[in-house]
Order: C-alpha cells, then structure tokens, then sequence
C-alpha cells in the first residue's frame, strides 16, 4: 500500500483507504488496470490517454461532456476492446467501476472557464465531490489536475508548493482559481477523513498539438496568428511571465505521480520563463519572420509572472521536463498547419 502524506508535509491520513475491489487480489482472472480520464476528450486528457493505452494492462474510460474537447482527439481509440467513451458531466454522479481516477475535466483556457463562471464552479466543487465519491466506493486512487493558478499574482518567485498564493476571491477568475483551491480542499479532506488515496498536481502553462485552434490561450493565439499571417496580439504590458511545459512531459510527469508514493501538491512544469513578447518573438523567429506584433488590451487579474519551483517534481518522481520551447513550438505548428490546411511554403 502507497505511504500516505509521506511527501514531507503533516497531511497523513489517519484512515487506512478503502478497500480495493476484489479483482485487484484475485489470483487467476487476468484483470486489467480500468483507469477513469475525466476531460480526456480535451487537449492534455486525449494526450494522457494516447500514453495510457500504450499498457495492454491498461483500459480506459472517458467521461467528458465535450464543452472545450471532442471526439475527435480519441478517434484512434474509439471501437478499441480496451477503450470507452461516455458522455458525461461530471457535476452529476457517475456509477462505475474503476481502479484509478486522473480528474481533469474543467475549461482551462480563461476565455471558456469565464464563459460560464457558475458553471466552472459547480465543474471544480461538485464535480471534484462526485469523482472524490466515486474513489470512496470503489477504493480507487484519485489524481486531481490542479493548477498554478492556485499561485494567483505570486508575490514569490519561481512558486513552490508551499506557497499559500496571492488569490483574489471575487474577481473574474475566482471560478478557475478559487475553484480549484477548493478542489485541493475536498481532496484533503477526503483523504483524512475517509483514507481516500490522493494525487495533486499543480500543472503550469502546457502546450502542444491538439490545443483548439480558438482556445484563446496564448501559444495557441500566436501559433494560429502567425500561420494565418496575422498580427500576433500581445496583451500588455507584455513583459508579464509564463514557462511553457510541452504536453508529453506533462503527462509523464502526470502519470509519475499517479503511479508513485507521495499526495502531493507537486509542480509539474517547464521552469523556463518568458515574458508574453519574448514569446511572440519567437513564434515570428520560428513561424513567420514577417508577420507583425501588435500590443492589445489586457484581462483583469492577469498574473504578472509565473514560475515553477520543480525541486519536488525532481526528488519525489525523478522527473523533469525534456523539450524546450523552442523545440515543441515547431512541433505544434505542425498539427496547426495541418488542422488549418496551411502547408509551409519551401
Ligand atoms: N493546459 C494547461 O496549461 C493547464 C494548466 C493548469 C491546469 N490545467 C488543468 O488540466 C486539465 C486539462 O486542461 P486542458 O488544457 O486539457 O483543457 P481542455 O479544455 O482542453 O480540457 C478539459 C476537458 O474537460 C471537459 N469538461 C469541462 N467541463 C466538464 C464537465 N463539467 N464534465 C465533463 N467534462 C468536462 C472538456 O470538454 C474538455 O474535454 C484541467 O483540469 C485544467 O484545469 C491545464
Ligand atoms: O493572445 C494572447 C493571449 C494571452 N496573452 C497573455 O499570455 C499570458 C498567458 O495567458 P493564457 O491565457 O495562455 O494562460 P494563463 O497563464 O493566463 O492561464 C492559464 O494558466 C494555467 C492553467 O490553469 C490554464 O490553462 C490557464 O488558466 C497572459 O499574460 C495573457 O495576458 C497574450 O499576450 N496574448
């Protein structure tokens, strides 16, 4: 059994976990790993389950209720004998049976999580409640994607995890922010209270092939803009930071988690940092040399700089990413030139 709260903090369980389901130490029947993915229809869910289909051991269910993903980014899998879709929002129960549980469901880009705040909301409260009560009947161990958005406008810098943020509770990110902290709660809670096994990972700004197109997000924005020769629209004052972790790292380091001792919160991102023109400039570098850049407005409570301590990542899941930016940006605009049907030009 995984040593609860043995990641160095005063969060151990007093409660054994509940207990696993019988298949787990049934001797003859070859039974498989069944692994839940909620939002795995989404950009880093889809990636994660890419990789967790690779184990023969492994069968996958999706619950998604396709608000920012889609079925396309599964299509490989769907009729697979190890492979399953549900149609699903996780803000209702969801009565199955499974071993593992990595939660991800929730918008991410801020121009979706805004769109609906209630709705985000009930998404990280209700949501994390019904997955956190799924883990307590079947024994399953549970894996939250949290976000370094629970950093808020960080007065320190780079973050570690024992940070306790700098979160505005009532501005027009609080559903995403404030959600997800909330989330972290209920996972602490349950973990005390009822024995649950728990994982939280604090994800920094990922990137990669299978970003929507018009998810709004900023490597997205400027990809697509650069490609379509449109001006790449930094919002000001553009000296604002982010560290750009590419997607197949993340879902290592996501999986590293899961499979190992420690509850976490760990960081999990590229400790690299840029400011939003930097990062423009290298997309018009790398995409489009003639493209302009033009600065725009910017949203409320943008977080002015943002960096991961990934000290922890490194000691407790020997892990840390591999592909620099400039390395995955090619590698995106790949998947975006072929999704909008623009090929290079030599
Ligand atoms: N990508 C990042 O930079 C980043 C950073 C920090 C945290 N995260 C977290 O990682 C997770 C995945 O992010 P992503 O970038 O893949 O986003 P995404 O928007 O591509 O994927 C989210 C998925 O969740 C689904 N979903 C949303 N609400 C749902 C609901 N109520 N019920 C069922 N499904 C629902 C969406 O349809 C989508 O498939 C999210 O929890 C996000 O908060 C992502
Ligand atoms: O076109 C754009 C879009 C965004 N930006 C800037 O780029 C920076 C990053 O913005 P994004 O929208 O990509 O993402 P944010 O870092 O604000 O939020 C993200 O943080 C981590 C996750 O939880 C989520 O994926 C998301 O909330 C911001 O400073 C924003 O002002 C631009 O300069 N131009």
């Amino acid at each position: 059994m995984a040593k609860e709260g043995s990641n160095g903090n005063s969060h151990a369980s007093t409660k054994p976990p509940p207990t696993p389901s019988p298949l787990r130490s049934a001797k003859f029947f070859q039974a498989n790993m069944r692994i839940l993915v909620t939002g795995g229809a989404g950009f880093i869910g889809s990636h994660l389950v890419d990789k967790l289909m690779e184990n023969e051991k492994n069968e996958v269910i999706v619950a998604d209720n396709y608000f920012t993903g889609s079925k396309d980014n599964l299509k490989k899998w769907i009729g697979h004998p190890r492979f399953e879709l549900i149609r699903h929002d996780v803000t209702e129960p969801l009565l199955i049976e499974v071993d593992q549980i990595y939660h991800l469901a929730c918008p991410a880009s801020p121009i979706f999580y805004k769109y609906n705040p209630v709705k985000t909301i009930k998404t990280n409260v209700i949501g994390t409640l019904n997955m956190l009560g799924l883990a307590k009947r079947v024994g399953a161990r549970i894996l939250l994607t949290s976000t370094s958005e629970v950093y808020g406008d960080p007065l320190i810098h780079p973050q570690d995890e024992s940070y306790w943020g700098n979160v505005n509770p009532i501005g027009v990110r609080s559903c995403y922010d404030e959600g997800k902290r909330v989330a972290e709660t209920l996972m602490f809670d349950y973990h005390r209270q009822h024995g649950i096994e728990i994982r939280i990972a604090r994800i920094f700004n990922t990137y990669g092939p299978r970003m929507n197109i018009d998810d709004g997000r900023v490597v997205s924005n400027f990809i697509a803009q650069a490609i379509r020769s449109e001006p790449l629209t930094v919002q000001a004052p553009g000296t604002q930071t982010r560290s750009f972790c590419y997607v197949s790292d993340m879902v290592d380091g996501l999986i590293r988690l899961m499979e190992g001792d420690n509850t976490g919160p760990i960081n999990i991102g590229n400790p690299g940092e840029f400011t939003m023109l930097e990062l423009a400039e290298t997309v018009k570098e790398l995409i489009n040399p003639g493209v302009e850049i033009i600065m725009v407005e910017n949203t409320p409570d943008d977080p002015r700089q943002r960096k991961p301590d990934i000290t922890k990542a490194k000691e407790l899941l020997n892990w840390e990413p591999k592909i620099k930016l400039r390395d995955g940006l090619p590698l995106m605009e790949d998947d975006f030139r072929t999704r909008l049907e623009v090929p290079r030009k030599n």
